[in-house]
């Protein structure tokens, strides 16, 4: 199955998966198993998963061997392909530092700031912005993980693009404009954290009706 062929709303799911799949030690693994885990709908995850894994078989489910490999083939892991960090301060670096974007054939080659001071401790580049037309075109990376102030959001985007990058992964909080060639994914963990809060308030509210409704009782 070619990527290519699956949705942007399947192909988004397909991460999700492979995460869990990893972690399955039995032998084989059926899609109600999978849509539990990820708290996704059945119908939906037994399409997702025939559409990429041919070895689906009814009442068993599919070898957990065999859909972990699919799924690492259609997601491209095989192969790792670079990304730079734009923006080496705190949470530029911290990124930098983080292995595990390997496991999903991805690895951060380096990372670019208008301030380089002494980075010969890290064990990535830091280097000029004005390099990284250069540096991005000669080891051919088109994905970028924007990480400065707000402020030069705009500024630092328009040179990632100009560097031949066509997907965006930012944690600034604002928006940014680029050509429709462009992909961008906002990533924000406060905004994640603020959903948890109320998740959290609304379980601790509901666990106290319940107790008091069963106290009525
Ligand atoms: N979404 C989230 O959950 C989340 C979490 C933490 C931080 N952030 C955001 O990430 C960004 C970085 O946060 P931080 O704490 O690492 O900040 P920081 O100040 O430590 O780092 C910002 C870096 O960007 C560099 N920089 C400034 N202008 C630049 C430009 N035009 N081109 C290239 N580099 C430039 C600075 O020199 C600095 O090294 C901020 O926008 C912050 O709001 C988001």
């Amino acid at each position: 199955m070619r990527s290519s062929t699956l949705s942007k709303a399947t192909m988004g799911r397909l991460p999700l998966y492979l995460q869990f799949i990893r972690t399955v030690q039995t032998e084989n693994v059926s899609s109600a198993t999978v849509a539990r885990a990820l708290g996704l709908g059945e119908v939906q995850v037994r399409k997702d998963l025939a559409s990429i894994c041919p070895a689906g078989m009814p009442k068993i489910g599919y070898p957990t061997e065999r859909l972990r490999e699919d799924l690492e083939a259609v997601l491209g892991m095989k192969q790792t392909i670079p990304a730079v960090v734009v923006g080496a301060g705190k949470l530029g670096r911290a990124l930098m530092a983080y292995d595990g974007f390997r496991e999903y054939g991805l690895e951060i080659a380096a990372a670019f700031d208008t301030r380089v001071t002494d980075s010969s401790h890290e064990r990535k580049p830091i280097l000029p912005m004005e390099e990284m037309t250069g540096w991005c075109r000669e080891h051919e990376v088109h994905i970028g993980i924007l990480t400065v102030p707000a402020g030069a959001a705009q500024e630092a985007a328009d040179q990632m693009v100009n560097s031949g990058i066509t997907a965006i992964l930012s944690f600034v909080s604002v928006p940014i404009r680029v050509p429709d060639t462009v992909t961008v994914k906002h990533e924000n963990i406060a905004l994640s954290l603020a959903c948890l809060k109320i998740v959290a308030g609304m379980s601790n509210e509901t666990t106290e009706e319940d107790s008091h409704g069963s106290e009525d009782l």
